[in-house]
Protein backbone atom coordinates (compact mmCIF):
# COMPACT_ATOMS: atom_id res chain seq x y z
CA UNK A 1 0.00 0.00 0.00
CA UNK A 2 1.41 3.44 -0.85
CA UNK A 3 1.39 6.10 2.16
CA UNK A 4 1.51 9.35 0.63
CA UNK A 5 4.68 11.73 1.99
CA UNK A 6 2.55 14.23 3.68
CA UNK A 7 4.01 14.98 7.09
CA UNK A 8 0.82 14.44 9.20
CA UNK A 9 0.10 17.59 11.70
CA UNK A 10 -1.64 17.00 14.72
CA UNK A 11 -4.92 18.25 13.96
CA UNK A 12 -4.80 15.29 10.87
CA UNK A 13 -3.52 13.20 13.92
CA UNK A 14 -6.20 13.90 16.25
CA UNK A 15 -9.08 13.65 13.10
CA UNK A 16 -7.97 10.22 12.34
CA UNK A 17 -8.00 8.57 15.66
CA UNK A 18 -11.54 10.48 16.27
CA UNK A 19 -12.87 8.76 13.51
CA UNK A 20 -11.24 5.25 13.89
CA UNK A 21 -12.60 5.50 17.50
CA UNK A 22 -15.76 5.88 16.06
CA UNK A 23 -15.66 2.94 13.72
CA UNK A 24 -14.40 0.45 16.14
CA UNK A 25 -15.90 1.65 19.23
CA UNK A 26 -18.99 3.19 18.50
CA UNK A 27 -19.93 1.15 15.70
CA UNK A 28 -20.17 4.13 12.78
CA UNK A 29 -19.43 3.45 9.12
CA UNK A 30 -15.97 4.28 8.44
CA UNK A 31 -17.07 6.51 5.23
CA UNK A 32 -19.48 8.45 7.62
CA UNK A 33 -16.53 8.68 9.81
CA UNK A 34 -14.66 9.92 7.74
CA UNK A 35 -16.44 12.60 5.60
CA UNK A 36 -17.56 14.31 8.89
CA UNK A 37 -13.97 14.79 9.73
CA UNK A 38 -13.24 16.32 6.01
CA UNK A 39 -16.30 18.35 6.70
CA UNK A 40 -15.14 19.52 9.85
CA UNK A 41 -11.79 20.65 7.97
CA UNK A 42 -13.07 22.14 4.88
CA UNK A 43 -8.94 24.26 4.22
CA UNK A 44 -7.23 20.05 3.51
CA UNK A 45 -6.12 19.79 0.37
CA UNK A 46 -7.67 17.19 -2.26
CA UNK A 47 -4.06 15.26 -0.98
CA UNK A 48 -4.08 15.95 2.89
CA UNK A 49 -8.23 14.72 2.86
CA UNK A 50 -7.11 11.64 0.67
CA UNK A 51 -4.27 10.97 3.32
CA UNK A 52 -6.81 11.12 6.23
CA UNK A 53 -8.85 8.79 4.88
CA UNK A 54 -6.26 6.54 4.14
CA UNK A 55 -4.79 6.31 7.58
CA UNK A 56 -8.40 5.86 9.01
CA UNK A 57 -8.68 3.05 6.66
CA UNK A 58 -5.45 1.30 7.71
CA UNK A 59 -6.28 1.71 11.50
CA UNK A 60 -9.59 -0.28 10.82
CA UNK A 61 -8.44 -2.37 8.66
CA UNK A 62 -4.95 -3.44 10.63
CA UNK A 63 -6.79 -2.64 13.78
CA UNK A 64 -5.59 -6.63 14.89
CA UNK A 65 -2.09 -6.50 13.99
CA UNK A 66 -1.58 -2.69 15.08
CA UNK A 67 -3.10 -3.92 18.34
CA UNK A 68 -0.16 -6.33 18.83
CA UNK A 69 2.33 -4.12 17.15
CA UNK A 70 1.73 -1.37 20.03
CA UNK A 71 0.86 -3.75 22.86
CA UNK A 72 -2.51 -2.54 23.54
CA UNK A 73 -6.09 -2.20 23.25
CA UNK A 74 -7.24 1.83 22.79
CA UNK A 75 -8.78 3.14 25.94
CA UNK A 76 -7.73 6.57 24.89
CA UNK A 77 -7.19 8.95 22.41
CA UNK A 78 -3.37 8.44 23.27
CA UNK A 79 -3.54 4.74 22.74
CA UNK A 80 -5.13 5.38 19.44
CA UNK A 81 -2.00 7.51 18.43
CA UNK A 82 0.47 4.37 19.30
CA UNK A 83 -1.45 2.88 16.78
CA UNK A 84 -1.02 5.58 14.62
CA UNK A 85 2.53 5.71 15.15
CA UNK A 86 2.96 2.18 14.87
CA UNK A 87 1.32 1.77 11.35
CA UNK A 88 3.30 5.18 9.71
CA UNK A 89 6.26 3.77 11.39
CA UNK A 90 5.55 0.51 9.56
CA UNK A 91 5.00 2.14 5.86
CA UNK A 92 8.03 4.31 6.72
CA UNK A 93 6.74 7.71 6.83
CA UNK A 94 8.27 10.47 8.33
CA UNK A 95 6.90 11.11 12.02
CA UNK A 96 5.93 14.38 13.32
CA UNK A 97 7.02 15.25 17.52
CA UNK A 98 3.95 13.71 18.78
CA UNK A 99 5.04 10.20 18.26
CA UNK A 100 8.65 10.76 19.89
CA UNK A 101 7.80 7.80 22.39
CA UNK A 102 7.97 4.95 20.11
CA UNK A 103 10.97 4.33 18.64
CA UNK A 104 11.05 2.15 14.71
CA UNK A 105 13.28 -0.45 15.80
CA UNK A 106 10.54 -1.36 18.80
CA UNK A 107 7.84 -1.51 16.04
CA UNK A 108 9.93 -3.33 13.85
CA UNK A 109 10.92 -6.16 15.57
CA UNK A 110 7.24 -6.36 17.26
CA UNK A 111 5.88 -6.94 13.74
CA UNK A 112 8.38 -9.57 12.96
CA UNK A 113 7.13 -11.63 16.14
CA UNK A 114 3.68 -11.59 15.02
CA UNK A 115 4.32 -11.92 11.44
CA UNK A 116 4.05 -15.33 11.25
CA UNK A 117 0.56 -15.48 12.45
CA UNK A 118 -1.70 -15.14 9.64
CA UNK A 119 -4.79 -13.89 10.87
CA UNK A 120 -2.97 -11.18 13.50
CA UNK A 121 -0.35 -10.21 10.53
CA UNK A 122 -3.44 -9.82 8.01
CA UNK A 123 -5.41 -8.15 10.66
CA UNK A 124 -9.33 -10.80 10.49
CA UNK A 125 -10.81 -12.24 13.71
CA UNK A 126 -9.51 -16.66 13.98
CA UNK A 127 -13.06 -17.61 12.83
CA UNK A 128 -12.80 -16.17 9.49
CA UNK A 129 -9.20 -16.79 9.19
CA UNK A 130 -10.06 -20.41 10.00
CA UNK A 131 -13.57 -20.36 7.53
CA UNK A 132 -11.82 -19.09 4.91
CA UNK A 133 -8.98 -21.50 5.14
CA UNK A 134 -11.65 -24.12 5.28
CA UNK A 135 -13.47 -23.27 2.60
CA UNK A 136 -10.54 -21.72 -0.28
CA UNK A 137 -7.74 -23.57 1.36
CA UNK A 138 -4.55 -22.61 -0.55
CA UNK A 139 -6.24 -19.40 -2.30
CA UNK A 140 -7.07 -17.77 1.23
CA UNK A 141 -3.60 -16.34 2.01
CA UNK A 142 -3.65 -14.80 -1.41
CA UNK A 143 -6.87 -13.65 -1.52
CA UNK A 144 -6.80 -12.46 1.93
CA UNK A 145 -3.81 -10.31 1.67
CA UNK A 146 -5.37 -8.49 -2.05
CA UNK A 147 -8.45 -7.83 0.52
CA UNK A 148 -6.29 -5.77 2.52
CA UNK A 149 -4.91 -3.79 0.07
CA UNK A 150 -6.57 -0.12 -0.94
CA UNK A 151 -9.18 -0.04 -2.93
CA UNK A 152 -9.29 1.31 -6.67
CA UNK A 153 -11.75 4.63 -7.51
CA UNK A 154 -13.46 3.06 -10.26
CA UNK A 155 -15.90 4.84 -12.36
CA UNK A 156 -18.40 3.38 -15.25
CA UNK A 157 -19.51 5.52 -18.21
CA UNK A 158 -22.96 6.15 -18.50
CA UNK A 159 -23.81 5.49 -22.10
CA UNK A 160 -27.12 7.04 -22.26
CA UNK A 161 -25.44 10.56 -22.12
CA UNK A 162 -22.24 10.02 -22.46
CA UNK A 163 -18.58 7.91 -23.94
CA UNK A 164 -15.89 7.20 -21.84
CA UNK A 165 -13.22 9.44 -23.89
CA UNK A 166 -15.67 12.82 -23.58
CA UNK A 167 -15.89 11.66 -20.03
CA UNK A 168 -12.52 11.70 -19.57
CA UNK A 169 -11.87 15.17 -21.17
CA UNK A 170 -14.43 16.50 -18.96
CA UNK A 171 -12.92 15.52 -16.21
CA UNK A 172 -9.34 16.68 -16.88
CA UNK A 173 -10.62 20.13 -16.79
CA UNK A 174 -11.01 19.53 -13.09
CA UNK A 175 -7.76 18.09 -12.66
CA UNK A 176 -9.27 14.44 -12.51
CA UNK A 177 -7.25 12.12 -14.25
CA UNK A 178 -8.71 8.81 -15.25
CA UNK A 179 -7.42 5.92 -17.68
CA UNK A 180 -10.07 4.14 -19.96
CA UNK A 181 -9.40 0.44 -18.87
CA UNK A 182 -12.81 -1.06 -20.79
CA UNK A 183 -15.28 0.80 -23.06
CA UNK A 184 -17.23 1.95 -20.10
CA UNK A 185 -15.15 2.01 -17.45
CA UNK A 186 -12.22 4.52 -16.27
CA UNK A 187 -10.25 3.91 -13.22
CA UNK A 188 -8.83 7.14 -11.58
CA UNK A 189 -5.44 7.64 -10.99
CA UNK A 190 -5.78 11.35 -9.85
CA UNK A 191 -7.99 12.15 -7.59
CA UNK A 192 -10.63 15.38 -7.30
CA UNK A 193 -14.01 16.37 -5.80
CA UNK A 194 -15.90 13.46 -8.31
CA UNK A 195 -19.31 14.68 -6.81
CA UNK A 196 -18.78 18.20 -7.33
CA UNK A 197 -18.33 17.87 -10.99
CA UNK A 198 -20.76 19.29 -13.87
CA UNK A 199 -20.23 15.61 -14.99
CA UNK A 200 -21.77 13.68 -12.06
CA UNK A 201 -24.13 16.23 -11.85
CA UNK A 202 -25.28 15.56 -15.64
CA UNK A 203 -25.41 12.11 -14.71
CA UNK A 204 -22.82 10.59 -16.65
CA UNK A 205 -20.99 8.37 -14.56
CA UNK A 206 -21.54 6.15 -11.63
CA UNK A 207 -19.09 4.95 -9.02
CA UNK A 208 -18.91 1.37 -9.51
CA UNK A 209 -15.71 -1.29 -9.62
CA UNK A 210 -14.80 -3.07 -12.75
CA UNK A 211 -15.97 -6.73 -11.18
CA UNK A 212 -19.59 -5.18 -10.14
CA UNK A 213 -19.48 -3.97 -13.75
CA UNK A 214 -19.53 -7.65 -14.86
CA UNK A 215 -22.21 -8.46 -13.48
CA UNK A 216 -25.00 -6.50 -15.84
CA UNK A 217 -23.74 -7.47 -19.14
CA UNK A 218 -23.45 -11.14 -17.97
CA UNK A 219 -27.28 -10.91 -18.31
CA UNK A 220 -27.31 -11.02 -21.50
CA UNK A 221 -30.33 -8.30 -21.47
CA UNK A 222 -31.54 -6.44 -24.98
CA UNK A 223 -33.24 -3.26 -25.32
CA UNK A 224 -37.51 -3.75 -24.94
CA UNK A 225 -36.86 -6.77 -22.75
CA UNK A 226 -38.70 -7.05 -19.18
CA UNK A 227 -36.22 -7.43 -16.66
CA UNK A 228 -36.66 -8.11 -13.16
CA UNK A 229 -33.83 -6.86 -10.52
CA UNK A 230 -34.70 -8.41 -7.29
CA UNK A 231 -32.82 -7.31 -4.99
CA UNK A 232 -32.14 -3.90 -6.65
CA UNK A 233 -31.05 -1.70 -3.31
CA UNK A 234 -29.93 1.95 -4.73
CA UNK A 235 -29.65 0.82 -8.05
CA UNK A 236 -25.91 0.50 -9.29
CA UNK A 237 -26.56 -2.85 -11.54
CA UNK A 238 -30.46 -1.77 -12.58
CA UNK A 239 -28.60 1.80 -13.76
CA UNK A 240 -26.41 -0.08 -16.00
CA UNK A 241 -28.89 -2.56 -16.95
CA UNK A 242 -30.86 0.56 -18.23
CA UNK A 243 -27.70 1.57 -20.05
CA UNK A 244 -27.17 -1.54 -21.80
CA UNK A 245 -30.80 -1.77 -22.70
CA UNK A 246 -30.41 1.74 -24.13
CA UNK A 247 -32.78 2.93 -22.28
CA UNK A 248 -35.81 0.36 -23.81
CA UNK A 249 -37.61 -1.86 -22.34
CA UNK A 250 -38.64 -1.82 -18.41
CA UNK A 251 -37.07 -3.00 -15.42
CA UNK A 252 -38.40 -3.95 -12.05
CA UNK A 253 -36.62 -2.91 -9.76
CA UNK A 254 -37.69 -4.67 -6.23
CA UNK A 255 -35.74 -4.23 -2.68
CA UNK A 256 -36.74 -5.00 0.71
CA UNK A 257 -35.76 -1.57 1.88
CA UNK A 258 -37.70 1.51 0.36
CA UNK A 259 -34.89 3.87 1.46
CA UNK A 260 -32.61 2.34 -1.11
CA UNK A 261 -35.70 2.39 -3.72
CA UNK A 262 -35.83 5.70 -3.04
CA UNK A 263 -32.01 6.91 -3.96
CA UNK A 264 -32.26 4.65 -6.91
CA UNK A 265 -34.95 6.69 -8.34
CA UNK A 266 -32.87 9.71 -7.55
CA UNK A 267 -29.69 7.84 -9.17
CA UNK A 268 -32.04 7.39 -12.38
CA UNK A 269 -33.26 10.71 -12.29
CA UNK A 270 -29.80 11.87 -12.62
CA UNK A 271 -28.52 8.98 -15.23
CA UNK A 272 -31.80 10.09 -17.63
CA UNK A 273 -32.94 6.46 -17.13
CA UNK A 274 -36.92 6.28 -17.25
CA UNK A 275 -37.73 2.62 -17.63
CA UNK A 276 -37.11 1.62 -13.92
CA UNK A 277 -39.87 1.18 -11.99
CA UNK A 278 -39.33 0.62 -8.04
CA UNK A 279 -41.39 -1.72 -6.25
CA UNK A 280 -41.17 -1.91 -2.56
CA UNK A 281 -41.53 -6.11 -1.52
CA UNK A 282 -44.07 -6.27 1.46
CA UNK A 283 -45.07 -9.85 1.29
CA UNK A 284 -44.37 -12.38 -0.87
CA UNK A 285 -47.18 -11.09 -2.60
CA UNK A 286 -45.42 -8.97 -4.14
CA UNK A 287 -43.61 -11.78 -5.81
CA UNK A 288 -46.07 -14.32 -6.82
CA UNK A 289 -48.10 -11.18 -8.74
CA UNK A 290 -44.77 -11.38 -10.66
CA UNK A 291 -44.72 -14.89 -11.63
CA UNK A 292 -42.91 -16.24 -14.91
CA UNK A 293 -42.99 -12.67 -15.95
CA UNK A 294 -39.26 -12.10 -16.56
CA UNK A 295 -37.42 -12.30 -19.16
CA UNK A 296 -34.27 -11.61 -17.30
CA UNK A 297 -34.18 -11.85 -13.42
CA UNK A 298 -31.26 -10.71 -11.21
CA UNK A 299 -30.44 -11.80 -8.27
CA UNK A 300 -27.97 -9.82 -6.47
CA UNK A 301 -28.56 -11.47 -3.14
CA UNK A 302 -27.37 -10.05 0.59
CA UNK A 303 -23.94 -11.43 1.27
CA UNK A 304 -21.15 -11.29 3.61
CA UNK A 305 -19.40 -8.55 1.08
CA UNK A 306 -16.06 -10.48 1.63
CA UNK A 307 -15.41 -9.98 -1.62
CA UNK A 308 -15.41 -5.72 -1.11
CA UNK A 309 -13.45 -5.78 1.92
CA UNK A 310 -10.78 -3.51 0.85
CA UNK A 311 -13.93 -0.64 0.40
CA UNK A 312 -15.03 -1.35 3.48
CA UNK A 313 -12.79 -2.84 5.95
CA UNK A 314 -14.85 -2.87 9.19
CA UNK A 315 -16.65 -5.65 7.61
CA UNK A 316 -14.40 -8.33 9.19
CA UNK A 317 -15.04 -6.77 12.74
CA UNK A 318 -18.83 -7.19 12.31
CA UNK A 319 -19.80 -10.29 10.76
CA UNK A 320 -19.85 -12.90 12.97
CA UNK A 321 -20.49 -16.94 12.54
CA UNK A 322 -23.86 -16.44 13.40
CA UNK A 323 -24.72 -13.54 10.86
CA UNK A 324 -22.59 -15.11 7.81
CA UNK A 325 -25.33 -18.52 8.77
CA UNK A 326 -28.48 -16.27 8.47
CA UNK A 327 -26.99 -15.10 5.09
CA UNK A 328 -26.84 -18.18 3.91
CA UNK A 329 -30.16 -19.14 4.57
CA UNK A 330 -31.74 -16.42 3.65
CA UNK A 331 -29.99 -16.61 -0.15
CA UNK A 332 -31.53 -19.98 -0.27
CA UNK A 333 -34.43 -18.95 0.44
CA UNK A 334 -34.42 -15.78 -2.19
CA UNK A 335 -32.85 -18.26 -5.20
CA UNK A 336 -35.87 -20.97 -4.41
CA UNK A 337 -38.65 -18.26 -4.30
CA UNK A 338 -38.18 -15.33 -6.18
CA UNK A 339 -36.47 -17.89 -9.27
CA UNK A 340 -40.55 -18.14 -9.99
CA UNK A 341 -40.56 -14.39 -11.30
CA UNK A 342 -38.37 -15.86 -14.34
CA UNK A 343 -40.24 -16.57 -17.61
CA UNK A 344 -39.59 -20.60 -18.87
CA UNK A 345 -37.23 -19.06 -21.53
CA UNK A 346 -35.41 -16.79 -19.49
CA UNK A 347 -32.63 -16.52 -18.04
CA UNK A 348 -31.10 -15.76 -14.00
CA UNK A 349 -27.95 -14.19 -13.17
CA UNK A 350 -27.20 -14.71 -9.45
CA UNK A 351 -24.60 -12.74 -8.07
CA UNK A 352 -22.45 -12.22 -4.57
CA UNK A 353 -19.87 -9.50 -4.10
CA UNK A 354 -18.53 -12.46 -1.61
CA UNK A 355 -15.38 -15.08 -2.45
CA UNK A 356 -16.99 -17.76 -0.21
CA UNK A 357 -17.48 -20.66 -2.10
CA UNK A 358 -20.82 -21.50 0.57
CA UNK A 359 -22.25 -18.40 -0.85
CA UNK A 360 -21.45 -18.88 -4.37
CA UNK A 361 -20.76 -22.11 -6.39
CA UNK A 362 -22.45 -24.26 -3.16
CA UNK A 363 -25.27 -22.22 -2.97
CA UNK A 364 -26.08 -22.85 -7.16
CA UNK A 365 -25.08 -26.67 -6.69
CA UNK A 366 -27.53 -27.19 -3.43
CA UNK A 367 -30.36 -24.98 -5.97
CA UNK A 368 -29.63 -26.97 -9.18
CA UNK A 369 -29.89 -30.06 -7.48
CA UNK A 370 -32.93 -29.85 -4.88
CA UNK A 371 -36.12 -30.89 -5.44
CA UNK A 372 -38.45 -28.45 -7.56
CA UNK A 373 -35.70 -27.18 -9.49
CA UNK A 374 -35.16 -27.34 -13.48
CA UNK A 375 -32.42 -24.73 -13.90
CA UNK A 376 -28.90 -25.33 -14.99
CA UNK A 377 -25.76 -23.48 -14.95
CA UNK A 378 -25.06 -21.77 -18.63
CA UNK A 379 -22.17 -19.94 -17.46
CA UNK A 380 -20.43 -18.39 -14.51
CA UNK A 381 -17.72 -16.40 -12.77
CA UNK A 382 -15.42 -16.24 -10.13
CA UNK A 383 -13.65 -13.00 -9.93
CA UNK A 384 -10.69 -12.94 -6.92
CA UNK A 385 -9.43 -9.61 -5.59
CA UNK A 386 -5.62 -10.93 -6.24
CA UNK A 387 -6.21 -11.51 -10.12
CA UNK A 388 -7.25 -8.23 -11.45
CA UNK A 389 -6.99 -6.07 -8.82
CA UNK A 390 -11.02 -5.07 -8.66
CA UNK A 391 -12.96 -6.37 -5.81
CA UNK A 392 -14.29 -10.08 -5.52
CA UNK A 393 -17.56 -11.57 -7.32
CA UNK A 394 -18.99 -14.18 -8.24
CA UNK A 395 -22.14 -14.32 -10.60
CA UNK A 396 -24.20 -17.83 -12.34
CA UNK A 397 -26.61 -17.63 -15.05
CA UNK A 398 -29.19 -20.49 -15.00
CA UNK A 399 -31.62 -21.13 -17.62
CA UNK A 400 -34.48 -23.73 -17.24
CA UNK A 401 -33.97 -27.29 -19.00
C1 LIG B 1 -26.02 -6.80 -2.61
S1 LIG B 1 -27.25 -5.68 -2.18
C2 LIG B 1 -27.83 -5.16 -3.73
C3 LIG B 1 -26.97 -4.17 -4.44
C4 LIG B 1 -27.61 -3.59 -5.68
N1 LIG B 1 -28.12 -4.61 -6.57
C5 LIG B 1 -26.65 -2.69 -6.43
O1 LIG B 1 -26.14 -3.10 -7.49
O2 LIG B 1 -26.40 -1.58 -5.96
C6 LIG B 1 -28.55 -6.70 -1.64
C7 LIG B 1 -29.87 -6.02 -1.47
O3 LIG B 1 -30.84 -7.00 -1.09
C8 LIG B 1 -31.80 -6.35 -0.30
N2 LIG B 1 -32.60 -7.38 0.39
C9 LIG B 1 -32.46 -7.88 1.64
N3 LIG B 1 -33.41 -8.81 1.87
C10 LIG B 1 -34.16 -8.92 0.74
C11 LIG B 1 -35.27 -9.70 0.35
N4 LIG B 1 -35.82 -10.56 1.18
N5 LIG B 1 -35.77 -9.51 -0.90
C12 LIG B 1 -35.22 -8.62 -1.74
N6 LIG B 1 -34.16 -7.85 -1.43
C13 LIG B 1 -33.64 -8.00 -0.20
C14 LIG B 1 -31.01 -5.41 0.56
O4 LIG B 1 -31.81 -4.35 1.03
C15 LIG B 1 -29.93 -4.94 -0.42
O5 LIG B 1 -30.30 -3.74 -1.02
Amino acid sequence: MKTNRINVTSEQVSAICTAAAQVLQDNRFADHAIERQLKAHPHWSIEEQGFVAEQVYALVRYYRMLCAVAGKTPASMLDWEDLLGAWLMLKNHPLGAQFKFLTRNEINNAYHTIYKVRAVRESIPDWLDELGFQELGEQWEPTLKALNESPSLVLRVNRLKTDVATLQQQLQQTDIIGKAIAEDTLVIEQRGKLYHTAAFRHGWFEVQDYSSQQVAPFLEVEPGMRVIDACAGNGGKALHLASLMQNKGRIIALDTDDKKLEQLRVRARRAGVSIIETRLIESTKTIKRLAQSADRLLLDVPCSGLGVLRRNPDTRWRLSPEHLQELIALQKQLLSSYAKMCRPDGKMVYATCSILPSENQLQIDAYINGVGSNYKVEASKHIFPQEAGFDGFYMARLIQH
